[in-house]
């Protein structure tokens, strides 16, 4: 891997205390003193692709909404923001994820409509064929430490950030 490449979400940074390098992931704040390796190539698998995982393990931000097959949760009995409304609130903490303003672990907990929100919104790892499918491809088709844009599923709209 080139000096300067590093796994999506990585950054270089200088410590003013040591003087020293140090790396720090935007998205959740870990920070570490060693280089964050890329994960070696997967094993091929099954299917014959090598660029398909067999699983992912990700964590979401769920914005229920109106029209979401279960308009409720434990934020909310009843959810009667519009589709609109819950892409604008996800935009907006995708930006403060992205600023570095906040974490993903923290606006999950505070803020998604899925029961994951106790976990920071782990769902911990999946494979293909558990997840409704516009969330599945998507999860798929992240890189390890990636973030995606806003996914639509029959619950709702929601960020995704693949961890492994
Ligand atoms: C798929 N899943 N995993 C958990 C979960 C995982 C770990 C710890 C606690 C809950 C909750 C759920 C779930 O379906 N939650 C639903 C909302 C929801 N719908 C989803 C669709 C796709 C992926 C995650 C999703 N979460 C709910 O609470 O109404």
């Amino acid at each position: 891997m080139s000096e300067e490449e590093l796994p999506a979400g990585w950054e270089k940074r200088l410590s003013r205390s040591t003087g020293q390098h140090y790396y720090l992931n935007v998205y959740t704040k870990e920070s570490q003193w060693d280089r964050p390796e890329k994960p070696a190539n997967p094993p091929a698998t099954g299917n014959g692709k090598t660029d398909d995982p067999e699983e992912v393990h990700c964590s979401h931000i769920l914005v229920k909404h109106s029209g979401s097959r279960r308009p409720s949760s434990w934020r909310e009995q009843t959810i009667t923001r519009s589709k609109e409304e819950a892409l604008e609130l996800l935009k907006s903490y995708r930006e403060q994820i992205v600023s570095g303003e906040a974490t993903f672990g923290s606006l999950a907990a505070k803020y998604s409509d899925c029961s994951s929100a106790k976990r920071n919104g782990d769902l911990g790892p999946f494979k293909r064929g558990s997840m409704q499918k516009p969330f599945e491809e998507a999860a798929f088709a992240l890189k390890v430490g990636e973030l995606s844009q806003t996914v639509d599923t029959d619950s709702g709209v929601h960020i995704i950030y693949r961890a492994a």
